[in-house]
């Protein structure tokens, strides 16, 4: 069974876990590079992102988690995890913030306000439902949570949810580089590019593992592609002799 790892250097690293062991998966917390080379997925927990960025460095993990990113193996961003995973974050404290990106958006770290305009709301998740079954709606905790301004063309929004009108008003930068302040009535909160997934919100502070299974079933679709993948670059190497319906990387006992 694939190996999922749990980043555990701050935040809700011990909830994901815990989510995890709810159905039947045992999660690997994660402080280490040379970690991340035992596991085959990746959940980034929420938590405080410059704090989590701070330890990060301090751990020399950002080359590792890079490295782990651009491989292709499957990685969750769960509030801070997704601010770790954009390519580019606004919002952030003076003097900037290291991120490990490889998610073609722009997030905004506290798109939402202060930790007193945290809130919990339905949101319509289709895509959610129609792969993982139950309910078109899933609840959202948001904990002083981040969102996705915009997002680049590979990027498939899962989530979005409307502007709460109690939020402080921000300003950000348009296509035409002018600052102006954000007006659209709704924002992007969980996409999904390719082998990165990332929510603005708190799955695991909930009792539907839907989130956590859409997550196991991309590491599953990543195995057989690297199988697939494996098997064609041997059947090219070994030529027409191989027999073509026995996968082509098992030990062969004849
Ligand atoms: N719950 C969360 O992970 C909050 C993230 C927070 N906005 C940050 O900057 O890191």
């Amino acid at each position: 069974m694939a190996v999922v790892g749990v980043l555990a250097l701050q935040g809700s690293y011990n909830e994901h876990m815990a989510a995890l062991r709810r159905i039947g998966v045992k999660g690997v917390e994660v402080r280490k590079p040379e970690q991340l080379l035992g596991v085959d997925s990746l959940i980034i927990p929420g938590g405080e992102s410059t704090t989590m960025a701070k330890l990060a460095n301090y751990h020399n993990l950002f080359p590792a988690l890079r490295e782990f990113v651009g491989g292709g193996k499957p990685v969750w961003g769960t509030c801070a995890g997704l601010i770790f995973l954009a390519n580019k974050a606004v919002g952030i404290k003076s003097g900037g913030q290291e991120l490990v990106g490889g998610l073609d958006c722009t997030v905004h770290r506290n798109f939402f306000g202060s930790q007193l305009q945290s809130f919990e709301t339905e949101l319509l998740v289709p895509k959610l439902a129609e792969k993982e079954g139950g309910n078109d709606t899933c609840r959202g905790v948001f904990i002083r949570a981040p969102a996705i301004l915009e997002v680049g063309s590979d990027v498939e929004i899962l989530a979005d949810c409307p502007v709460p009108a109690d939020r402080p008003s921000i300003t950000v930068t348009s296509a035409e580089g002018a600052e102006e302040v954000y007006s659209k009535d709704r924002v992007i909160v969980a996409v999904r590019q390719g082998n990165i997934l990332a929510t603005a919100f708190h799955p695991e502070l909930t009792s539907d593992s839907r989130w956590h299974r859409f997550f196991l079933d991309m590491d599953k679709e990543s195995q057989t592609k690297a199988f697939a993948a494996l098997s064609l670059c041997s059947s090219e190497k070994d030529g027409e002799n191989m027999p073509k319906n026995k996968p082509l990387d098992l030990p062969i006992f004849e």
